[in-house]
């Protein structure tokens, strides 16, 4: 069991982290999820040991991660992160840097071991290649063999697609998270992305502003999000007046709506007149304006043309859902 306690920290006197307190169990893959500078990265870094938290610890089960005033090489021999940056040796070759962490003691394996890894990024081409005439993208897939190389019983996992581009990235990730799973390793991702976290996380803790807002199961955190910043972190999303959804409704408070969760209706429920309809692909997300001026965000299969007027419901089930979570929290 990883245990990860961090009572506050700061840089300088600016205090980044406060009240930290969760774990993961071996095996399970936990995401980090957070705005850009929630402090994210912050948390990884002190779990790694790169930097002491005078007021924290960091737990495997009972061995304790010592931070950076006790280890002069930072990190455990158990845990491994990828950082943001990666740290890569450019005038070696690709094969090389993923072989330079494979043990001495079986090298008769180590090719059969630098193909498995480099067959998992899809760098196989590139073998034996040096490392500085690399992509960004493809350096990033260099440094995550490296990290596997090394087989990690725990694995921190800093935005590890960040510079991989969409046509790569979903094979990758797959291929990636499902290995890690196989092994067995416990991984705590940090990203924006939810094609990260939803198919593969099973819990997610959300991170604002230095404290963890919210620890759950990533499916159920997902339908009963707790309040806006945690939806918003999973794509649009609405925040709607249960007036303007059903004026009969006495209940004096707005509920989570996502996009798609929108039904049109012929004649009733919420009247919307269309601004813009954007081309997503799969669908069209639409922007449309209430009477009252509330901007709404709904998903259709064709376009909408601007200033055409719609009716939009939700389901009870849904609605019923999202009620029942605005009784636990304020949404
Ligand atoms: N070395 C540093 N010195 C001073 N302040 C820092 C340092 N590193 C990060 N910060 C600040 O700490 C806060 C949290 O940063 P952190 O990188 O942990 O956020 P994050 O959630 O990982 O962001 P992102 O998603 O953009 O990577 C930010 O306000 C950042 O400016």
């Amino acid at each position: 069991m990883l245990k990860v306690q961090v009572d506050s920290f700061g840089y300088r006197d600016q205090t980044i982290l406060k009240d930290i307190s969760f774990e993961v169990a071996p095996g399970e893959h936990v995401a980090l999820m957070g705005e850009s500078g929630s402090g994210k990265s912050t948390l990884l870094k002190i779990i790694y040991g790169l930097l002491h938290v005078e007021e924290g610890s960091v737990f495997w089960d009972d061995m304790e991660a010592l931070g950076p005033n006790f280890n002069l090489v930072p990190g455990e021999p158990y845990m491994k992160y990828l950082a943001q940056d990666f740290d890569l040796m450019p005038f070696i070759s690709v094969e090389e840097n993923v072989g330079q962490f494979l043990s001495v003691f079986e090298r008769e394996t180590h090719e059969e071991r630098i193909n498995e890894l480099l067959d998992l990024i899809e760098m196989k081409p590139f073998a034996k290649t040096k490392v500085k005439y690399l992509s960004g993208g493809q350096q990033q897939r260099v440094a995550l063999a490296r990290v596997l190389a090394q087989e990690p019983e725990i694995l921190l996992l800093d935005e590890p697609f960040g510079h991989i581009d969409n046509f790569k990235r979903n094979s990758l990730r797959r291929n990636l998270f499902l290995y890690l799973k196989k092994q067995g390793v416990t991984v705590l991702t940090a990203s924006h992305d939810p094609s990260d976290v939803l198919p593969f996380a099973e819990r997610t803790l959300i991170l604002e502003q230095g404290q963890i807002i919210a620890n759950e199961n990533t499916q159920e955190l997902y339908k009963r999000p707790p309040n806006y910043y945690t939806a918003s972190l999973f794509g649009q999303v609405n925040k709607v007046p249960m007036k303007l959804l059903k004026s009969y409704s006495e209940i004096d408070r707005s509920i989570l709506v996502y996009p798609h969760e929108f039904k049109f209706s012929d004649s009733s429920g919420l009247k919307v007149e269309v601004i813009h309809s954007f081309f997503k692909g799969s669908h069209h997300l639409n922007e449309g304006v209430a009477d009252d001026g509330t901007v709404i965000f709904f998903n259709s299969n064709k376009k909408q043309e601007k200033g055409v007027t719609i009716f939009l419901n939700v389901s009870l089930e849904t609605i019923n859902r999202r009620l029942q979570v605005g009784q636990k929290t304020n949404t």
